[in-house]
């Protein structure tokens, strides 16, 4: 790391990666999403690391747009089957809990939407849907999408899309800032 910038130069070199992604972004892809998760029973939630927070914060969205949202790995988390949506995030594609969980949600014939950095990935093959980030994966060492450390950038982009795509299903609703508000936890 030959450079030293100000905190303030590094977070706009941040927030300049992110407005690049949302430019490569598939529209189509994005709206399918929607639909899904319109359509589907439950919505269930998996990643690991940074991904998985990411995601989880985004599980709580959709929760107070009244969805019914899982997140895999809590003890509340029930069994996934036909017409529920999993989400799953990697950046890599290739974190070995998520190719399993990703199979075992197709075994149930559910639907798999994989938000991924390698949309050549196991995961990505194995889902019926993607949303390709185009994104460094967290090896991505030398010339790389993004001058961050690891999956920095990735994990930032699934949690902005996902917001987005949950601001979109919000105006679609019709819902109001009150309306949503009794949804928003009340014993922390
Ligand atoms: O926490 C993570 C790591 O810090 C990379 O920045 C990743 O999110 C975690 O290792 C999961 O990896 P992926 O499945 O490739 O997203």
């Amino acid at each position: 790391m030959e450079q030293v910038n100000t905190t303030i130069d590094n977070l706009k070199k941040i927030l300049i990666e992110n407005e690049e992604i949302s430019t490569l972004l598939n529209p189509e892809s994005l709206s399918l999403l929607e639909n899904h998760i319109k359509q589907a029973k439950c919505i269930f939630f998996v990643g690991a690391g940074r991904t998985g927070l990411a995601l989880k914060m985004a599980a709580m969205r959709f929760m107070h747009l009244g969805f019914e949202v899982h997140v895999v790995g809590e003890t509340t988390t029930p069994a996934i089957l036909e017409n529920d949506l999993l989400i799953v995030g990697s950046g890599s594609g290739t974190t070995s809990t998520l190719v399993l969980a990703t199979e075992k949600a197709k075994k149930q014939n559910a639907t798999v939407i994989a938000i991924t950095a390698d949309e050549h990935s196991k995961i990505a093959t194995l889902s019926d849907q993607i949303i390709a980030i185009k994104a460094a994966v967290k090896t991505d060492f030398g010339i790389s999408a993004s001058e961050q450390y690891a999956g920095s950038l990735f994990e930032q982009s699934v949690l902005l899309i996902l917001d987005a795509v949950f601001m979109t299903l919000w105006q679609k609703s019709g819902l109001t800032k009150e309306n949503l508000w009794p949804k928003h936890a009340n014993l922390e």
